[in-house]
């Protein structure tokens, strides 16, 4: 009795409710919040598991492009020559001293050591979840390697084969070549994603996240970072257009207002957080502690409307992922149906296939868009980057068939079962028989 009642308390636990508690000022670059717990419910006697669908982000990383760290140097230089620092501004040039050698050392948009531990964790948990299947022992059936041709994704896919390999070296055969597919795992920049592309960069998107930045709490909150770096002097030159700071590596990154101050300090202290196998120095003292929940916000909305849940009134900002959808259920369907000896396939991209999937499958608290006439807010929406998509954050499929032909797929999100909507039935939590996918979200 114990055994079993505890077995349900921990699967719900590991059902989408253990969600690790973590800084509410992180967002999408938050390091993966391993699970807490991986024991699973089991499908009923007679079922087997046959194969897995995997999607993942990559793995912690450096700056995407070398922009916070070259900007905020710039204007460092600057502030050092008018003798313009105040004391944790002279601190700060260390600090983003270190910040650039470390990219230097890594390159910019490459995985961190972080980003490697936490996809071979994933293959081993991952192992550790499927110990018993007896499919795994059929040396015959293939694991198939997919990625969105970026060398984050790329090496995320290294390290999480690199992991399986050192508990099953049997195995290194059946990993197929990787391949590169934007179809599926990088829809928001492969062919047909054009209109996405108008959407992202239009009129609508930019309006609301300039009302952001309009808000006197933005203000606010610029103010109280830059006060505590520059003198008042610097400052008001600065936002009065006397200085124009420009990324070496890509003229639309620019520094001319206090307010792309505070965000590249933000952006380095989400970064910093990604990088401590390099010892990256802690930027959080650069960030006051009154200013931190709002400048999450102002990222989060960036994500939310760039590649999450949008505006209610339309699905632009996540209908693509529906083509990621459609490639695991179609390999589901020809493994189910004997046609096809894949075991699995491993696929690796970015928050611009996570963030989308989960809003497609309508995960909790992932999915509700904004009314137009309501901006998106922490106060009217629960999503949140840092728990929808964290670096490594993935949906897993554990498909299990029995000797009828029967199947049912154990859906999770970041290792834990999660409820799937579009309308979708559960055969018991966390089980949906094949046949309801196929109906529920089969287009
Ligand atoms: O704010 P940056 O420039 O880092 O944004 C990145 C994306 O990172 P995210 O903001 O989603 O954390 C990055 O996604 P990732 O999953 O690869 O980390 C994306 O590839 C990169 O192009 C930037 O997105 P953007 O939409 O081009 O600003």
């Amino acid at each position: 009795m114990l055994t079993s009642l505890c077995l349900v308390a921990v699967c719900h636990l590991a059902s989408g409710t253990d969600i690790p508690e973590m800084p509410v000022w992180y967002t999408s670059k938050t390091p993966y919040p391993e699970p807490l717990y991986t024991v699973y419910p089991e499908p009923p006697a007679g079922f087997s598991l046959i194969n897995i669908q995997h999607v993942a982000r990559h793995g912690s990383r450096g700056l995407s492009s070398r922009d916070a760290d070259d900007l905020l140097m710039q204007v460092w230089l600057q502030a050092q020559y008018e003798q313009a620092l105040t004391p944790l501004g002279l601190q700060l040039g260390a600090d983003l001293m270190e910040i650039l050698r470390i990219h230097h050392d890594i390159g910019y948009g490459q995985l961190s050591g972080l980003g490697r531990t936490e996809h071979k964790a994933q293959a081993a948990r991952l192992l550790e979840r499927i110990v018993d299947a007896s499919a795994l022992e059929d040396l015959e059936r293939e694991i198939h390697v997919i990625h969105s041709g970026r060398s984050r994704a790329i090496d995320s896919g290294t390290a999480f084969i690199d992991g399986w390999l050192q508990l099953r070296p049997q195995d290194e055969s059946r990993f197929l070549e990787p391949v590169a597919d934007e179809h599926t795992v990088y829809f928001h920049s492969a062919e047909g994603s054009e209109g996405y592309a108008d959407y992202r960069r239009g009129e609508r998107v930019q309006q609301v996240l300039s009302y952001y930045e309009s808000l006197e709490q933005t203000e606010d909150v610029a103010r109280a970072i830059v006060e505590a770096l520059f003198t008042k002097d610097f400052i008001q030159r600065l936002d009065g257009g006397a200085y124009w700071f420009v990324a070496l590596d890509d003229d639309s990154d620019v520094i001319e207002s206090s307010f792309d101050v505070a965000m590249a300090v933000y952006d380095l202290f989400s970064i910093a957080i990604n990088l401590t196998e390099e010892y990256a120095p802690d930027f959080l003292a650069y960030v006051p502690e009154e200013t931190r929940m709002w400048l999450a916000f102002i990222d989060d909305a960036d994500s939310f409307y760039g590649r999450g849940p949008g505006f209610a009134d339309e699905t632009i900002s996540f209908e693509l992922a529906g083509n990621l959808v459609s490639d695991m259920l179609a390999r589901t369907n020809a493994v189910a149906q004997g046609e096809s000896t894949e075991f699995a396939t491993v696929r690796f991209t970015h928050a611009q296939a996570l963030m989308p999937i989960a809003a497609w499958l309508e995960f909790p608290d992932a999915h509700q868009g904004a009314d137009p006439a309501v901006p998106f807010s922490y106060e009217n929406n629960p999503w949140r980057a840092a728990r929808v998509a964290p670096m490594a954050s993935n949906v897993q499929w554990d498909v299990f068939q029995n000797g009828d032909g029967e199947v049912l797929v154990r859906v999770l999100w970041n290792e834990r079962i999660a409820p799937l909507g579009r309308g979708c039935e559960a055969y018991f939590e966390g089980f949906y028989r094949l046949e309801e996918l196929n109906r529920c979200l089969g287009s």
